[in-house]
């Protein structure tokens, strides 16, 4: 039975019986460029009572950097160690399970947060934001497009979710992958993620546009995977029993934490809504749920 916060009692139990809070990022801490609200407050009290946050984002466009940076616009002090995006999780992934050699290539579709993350990981990357022709229609009468200058030296292509999707991007993405010995990799499934007051397409759009092209399926390193969450433990030594999930999307972060066994909070701010938790199969459901993440705060105060 999933339990609402909409009193100081449940939000109070909350506090008490957890002592890591990981939280999904789109749709939980902000819709992009605005922070949602009493956001601030509750992670300011939840850092008063020495709880352990970690921000787990399957947003692949920018790097865990570029993420504390984003905390610091909205003055929070959230440090690079602290956040785990699948664009982290799909480096970690080809470097430390794939163990894909560094003296090979990464073709990149994606934005530059992936490119980043990559590159840190020790792997020159191809394609991504760095090749202006991707940015031109294809023309077949052109012998110098990249389609026509594959780099033998790729051992692995990363998708993740790219505002600039073309037909030119995944048509040169498509001719590494027809290569069964390339890795596929994709940074995260979603479908659609909440921004400008709607929805937007997500990540999961630009993976099914290859996934159909290759007819190969990519290996997903964010929510809900394992991966993800090794990553999560390796660099934190946490104990599940005393973690929750905090997220707005079932498929990815409520799954993520049932998969892992953490408890789940979902927050109503984000992709779902009252009449999805509602229709849910009852062993999907939740442990908690909130119209939005600063209701702790409130009910609290
Ligand atoms: O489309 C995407 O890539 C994701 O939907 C989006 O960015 C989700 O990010 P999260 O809610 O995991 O922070
Ligand atoms: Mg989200």
């Amino acid at each position: 039975m999933t339990v609402k916060v909409s009193s100081k009692a449940v939000a109070q139990e909350i506090l008490d019986k957890y002592d890591n809070f990981l939280f999904d990022c789109d749709g939980v801490l902000w819709r992009e460029s605005s922070l949602l609200p009493k956001v601030a407050e509750t992670l300011k009290m939840l850092r008063k009572h020495n709880k352990n946050l970690i921000f787990v984002t399957n947003n692949a466009t920018k790097s865990r950097l570029q993420y504390s940076k984003k905390f610091e616009k909205f003055g929070l002090t959230v440090s690079e160690s602290e956040v785990f995006g699948s664009s982290y999780a799909s480096a970690v992934y080809l470097r430390d399970i794939l163990k894909l050699p560094k003296d090979k290539k990464v073709w990149v579709e994606g934005a530059d947060g992936l490119e980043i993350e990559l590159q840190d990981a020790g792997y020159q990357t191809l394609g991504g934001t760095h090749l202006p022709a991707l940015d031109r229609p294809l023309n077949m009468e052109d012998k110098t497009d990249p389609i026509n200058n594959i780099d033998p030296e790729v051992g692995a292509v990363v998708v993740g979710l790219d505002p600039k999707i073309n037909y030119h991007r995944i048509a040169v993405t498509m001719q590494y992958l027809l290569n069964p010995n390339i890795y596929f990799v994709a940074t995260n499934p979603d479908s659609t993620f909440p921004g400008k007051g709607a929805l937007l397409p997500g990540a999961g759009m630009v993976v099914k546009a290859v996934e159909t092209c290759v007819n190969r399926e990519g290996i997903i390193c964010g929510k809900p995977s394992k991966g993800m969450m090794d990553a999560i433990i390796k660099s934190q030594n946490i104990d599940k029993s005393r973690s929750i999930m905090i997220g707005d999307r079932f498929d990815t972060d409520i799954l993520f934490g049932l998969n892992n066994g953490l408890s789940t909070l979902l927050v109503l701010s984000g992709i779902e809504t009252p009449e999805t938790l509602e229709a849910l199969d009852p062993k999907q459901k939740p442990t908690y749920y909130a119209n939005k993440l600063g209701d702790l705060y409130e009910y609290i105060h």
